[in-house]
């Protein structure tokens, strides 16, 4: 028929085969509104083949040395960065985010978490003791857990998704990887290179749908001692009730409702760029977005008006606009969702400076359909507000006045949350007592998201459990044993 478009179609990759499903559910353009992708409907049935293969491939994999995983590791490096700009694309159509953002971190960062690891993974010494009064040396020992459960969010696809199947594997384990079911397109691409990069079938095995049925599957199969879980909040609550009857090892990456605490000596030019960017970035689907922002007293007045002035100048645009600074939100509930948010606090009083009902979108015919927004600034907002309490992971932030460090700390920390948070001072001394007292996993300071992959990454209170990173997750894919040597 004219007109008619082939949807893309995705399989199941288990085993090291491509495998058809019985059902499969429709994947967004988020730029268009329109499906162009079906994704398995995997469940029960699935994860029993998957464990199957990754079952058999465990011992094989997990004798191999560090250096031998580490070359195979360097080799997906190779052939992610080799298809940087197809990865690129499909992330951009698949989560509506910009073209450039994928290019310049999505992709690179999923090539990097390979290299990473594949490099962390040989620099490893386990402990040794010493009770020569009773002849005995003590020493520990890490093994691989076995067969790792990996689900990953929407917002960071593959970044997301590598940046736990890397160490996983690292590490001598056997994974099955369940990406969103709303972004599984790099994920099934990301599996057809893994031939060419000399992974042995059954060590990754990627099952794609929905987390009630095929997420739940993987997280109550008792052979799948360790799950990685990135996501929401109240999934994560579900994944420890299903985990708790197997005492599964778990790691929960949530979600964050992240102050920004601006200081009176801050440095303006810097601070108010980098927090339109901390803010709006990825349309503020990332967890470490700035959603709170404290502004001293004293500045309040000019932060403001010149923070409204750059974020107007933040472009929504078509995501392969070399222009934009932002894309369209991910699907067309969750868009609601965020639009509900500013809703709420028009109707408690609140004043929406730019953005969602004050400004113009201007989009192309055929995007008119898609699941954009302008990034949205909120003040005179009480703090118990939801748009200050809730996690709304969209592109609005709130900006309020404080007066004094130890208010603020404590306004800061006055929510479940505990993610990331950023401080803008001068005072040296101020950033060490500021950044200590924060309740949250990550403190940036004069800067927002510079990563450094070897240290801990997570969050405190309801951010989540555990951390990942060089050692972090070398512990986490592992077991590690005591053993006692008389003489
Ligand atoms: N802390 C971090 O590093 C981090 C990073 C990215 C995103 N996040 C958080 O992720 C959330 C947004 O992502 P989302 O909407 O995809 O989260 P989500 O919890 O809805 O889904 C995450 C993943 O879990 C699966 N899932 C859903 N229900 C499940 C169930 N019952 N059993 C097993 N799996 C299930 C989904 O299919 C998806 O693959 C936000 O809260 C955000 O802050 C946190
Ligand atoms: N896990 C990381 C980022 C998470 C972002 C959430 O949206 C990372 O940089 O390692």
């Amino acid at each position: 028929m004219a007109g008619k478009r082939e949807l893309l179609m995705l399989e199941n990759f288990i085993g090291g085969k491509f495998l058809p499903c019985n059902s499969y559910i429709d994947s967004y353009d988020p730029s268009t509104g329109e499906v162009y992708c079906k994704v398995p409907n995997s469940g029960k049935e699935e994860i029993e083949v998957a464990v199957q293969a990754a079952r058999e491939a465990f011992p094989a994999w997990s004798s191999r040395s560090p250096q031998e995983r580490s070359l195979i590791l360097n080799r997906v490096a190779d052939v992610l960065e080799q298809s940087l700009e197809e990865l690129a694309q499909a992330e951009s159509k698949d989560q509506g985010k910009t073209l450039t953002l994928a290019r310049t971190m999505d992709i690179p960062r999923s090539v990097l978490n390979f290299r990473f690891f594949a490099s962390s993974i040989q620099h490893h010494v386990s402990d040794c003791t010493e009770m020569s009064h009773l002849g005995c040396m003590h020493y520990t020992v890490r093994t691989p857990v076995g067969i790792a459960g990996l689900i990953s969010p929407w917002n960071l696809p593959l970044y997301l998704l590598t940046w736990k199947i890397a160490p996983a594997i690292a590490a001598g384990n056997t994974v099955i990887a369940k990406p969103s079911e709303l972004t599984s397109v790099t994920a099934w691409m990301f599996c057809k290179l893994l031939d060419k990069a000399g992974v042995p079938p059954g060590v990754i095995n990627v099952v794609f749908g929905t987390g009630p049925r095929v997420g739940e599957a993987l997280v109550s199969h008792p052979e799948v001692p360790v799950i990685s879980f990135t996501g929401s909040q109240p999934t994560a609550e579900r994944i420890t009730q299903l985990s708790a009857p197997h005492c599964k090892k778990l790691s929960l990456e949530l979600g964050g409702k992240n102050p920004a605490i601006i200081f009176e000596d801050a440095n303006l030019e810097e601070c108010i760029p980098a927090t339109v960017r901390s803010s709006f970035a990825n349309q503020g689907e990332i967890c470490l977005c700035t959603s709170r922002i404290f502004v001293q007293r004293s500045i309040y007045n000019e932060f403001l008006k010149r923070f409204v002035e750059a974020t107007r100048k933040w472009k929504v645009g078509i995501p392969s606009d070399p222009s934009a600074n932002m894309g369209a939100l991910i699907s067309k509930a969750h868009l609601e969702k965020v639009r509900s948010y500013v809703t709420k606090a028009h109707a408690e009083g609140a004043k929406i400076l730019c953005g969602e009902g004050v400004d113009q979108l201007s989009l192309p015919l055929r995007n008119q359909a898609g699941y954009f927004m302008l990034p949205t600034v909120i003040t005179d907002i009480k703090d118990e507000s939801c748009c200050m309490t809730e996690e709304i992971f969209g592109p609005v932030t709130c900006v309020v006045p404080f007066d004094s460090e130890e208010e603020v700390i404590a306004r800061a920390n006055g929510v479940k949350y505990g993610l990331g948070a950023t401080v803008w001072s001068k005072d040296v001394g101020r950033i060490h007592r500021v950044a200590k007292r924060l309740q949250s996993g990550l403190v940036w300071t004069n800067c927002w998201l510079i990563r450094e992959l070897n240290l801990p990454f997570g969050g405190m209170k309801s951010s989540g459990i555990g951390r990942e990173g060089a050692k972090d997750s070398y512990d986490f894919f592992t077991e590690i044993k005591t053993i006692t040597i008389k003489y």
